[in-house]
């Protein structure tokens, strides 16, 4: 009898090999490296205590607000303009996430925040991407194995996504695999920036957009039907077309074709609960999505944030909604089928990585 129906510990968690969409590189600093490099710059932060500055970003982001959650990220933002920087930061994100058992991260970062010190739009990217291919080799050397890719970001306010999609494109074959649009989302549709979203049409490049989460419907409708993405950064709210009264639910149109198309929701639940989209885990649509069969994965979105990692979201999957290996296994190779890089290399992971460490741990 196997055991892949069986619930996982946190300790086994932490060892399952785990695949993240959606996490932002300016929501996952140190809070030492914050303090650091701010002493350095002459940065004012609320205080120059790691352990009372990560409870500082946890607690300020608890408002229930977006916007409010969003404005926290000045201090990160802050610190993140030299190279050297941008670097450090870049690097010992890839080293955190291997660390938690992440074997393979699409990282996001919108490079139009941090060029405030001159940095050009093109070298902040090359930083990026410098960074996690240090924090791939510091992590091989402390014997794990994790490939971090970069997703760039155009930022709803402002108006340079398509500056930044054409970046996009011209990185694509040095560690840029996508793109998106973050930031505030009630007032800023994605239709926008629709020519941008149809300039990465015609270049074959993928994208996906931040869409209900802080607003409903129209924005999921949008992002997929007028814009063309291919998965959607929360879509949380795709539970507004959905009757969970009846036995089984009934999904409207739009719930159906995201179902039908196995259009990937990139679910955050830590940063849900914190902007007031659901109470729990307990209580957040993750879990019943999935057993519709939605095409759902689990992430972090911002880890320091939220103080969080991938392995306490699955853990609180496991511990609140009963989750087996089997759940978190299925949210993992969803993750990795709906991941930007080309087929084969998804393949590769699901089956020489993902499969074969499930089968062992759990049956320890
Ligand atoms: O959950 C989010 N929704 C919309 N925008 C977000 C979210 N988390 C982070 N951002 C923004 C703030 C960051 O500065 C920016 C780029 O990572 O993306
Ligand atoms: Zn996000």
């Amino acid at each position: 009898m196997s055991n892949i129906t069986k619930k996982p510990t946190a300790e086994q968690v932490k060892r399952l090999p785990k695949a993240l969409l959606h996490d932002h590189l300016d929501g996952g600093l140190r809070p030492q490296t914050i303090i650091d490099i701010a002493k350095e710059i002459g940065h004012e932060l609320p205080t120059y205590d790691a352990a009372e500055l990560a409870e500082w970003f946890r607690s300020s982001c608890d408002s229930g607000s977006l916007v409010l959650y969003l404005e926290t990220f000045a201090h990160t933002v802050a610190v993140m303009q030299r190279r050297q920087d941008i670097v450090r930061v870049a690097r010992e994100c890839a080293v955190d996430l291997a660390r938690d058992g992440v074997v393979y991260a699409e990282v996001r970062m919108a490079p139009e925040l941090i060029t405030e010190k001159g940095l050009t739009l093109a070298q902040a990217i090359e930083a990026i991407l410098e960074g996690f291919r240090e924090g791939e080799a510091e992590a091989k050397s402390e014997g794990n194995t994790i490939r971090v890719m970069s997703l760039l970001c155009g930022m709803r306010q402002n108006q340079l996504s398509q500056v930044v999609a054409e970046l996009a494109v011209k990185y694509r074959d040095q560690g840029v695999v996508g793109f998106d649009i973050a930031g505030p989302e009630d007032g800023f549709p994605p239709s926008d920036q629709l020519d941008t979203f149809e300039y990465l049409r015609r270049e074959n490049a993928h994208f996906t957009i931040h869409a209900g989460e802080a607003y409903g419907l129209p924005s999921i409708w949008e992002a997929i039907q007028l814009c063309g993405a291919e998965r959607l950064g929360h879509g949380v709210r795709i539970t507004d077309d959905i009757d969970f009264n009846h036995t089984p639910a009934r999904l409207g149109r739009l719930s159906s074709y995201v179902r039908d198309r196995r259009v990937p929701l990139e679910m955050c639940p830590s940063s849900n609960i914190q902007t007031g989209v659901a109470d729990s885990f307990a209580h957040h649509p993750l879990a019943k999505l999935a057993k519709l069969r939605f095409r759902v994965t689990i992430n972090t979105d911002n880890r320091l944030m939220s103080a969080t990692s991938m392995s306490r979201e699955m853990t609180e999957m496991v511990n609140q909604c009963d989750w087996t290996f089997q759940d978190l296994q299925r949210v993992t190779i969803n993750a990795l089928k709906s991941a930007f890089i080309p087929f084969e290399e998804r393949l590769s992971i699901i089956e020489s990585v993902v499969k074969p460490q499930y089968a062992k741990i759990s049956e320890e």
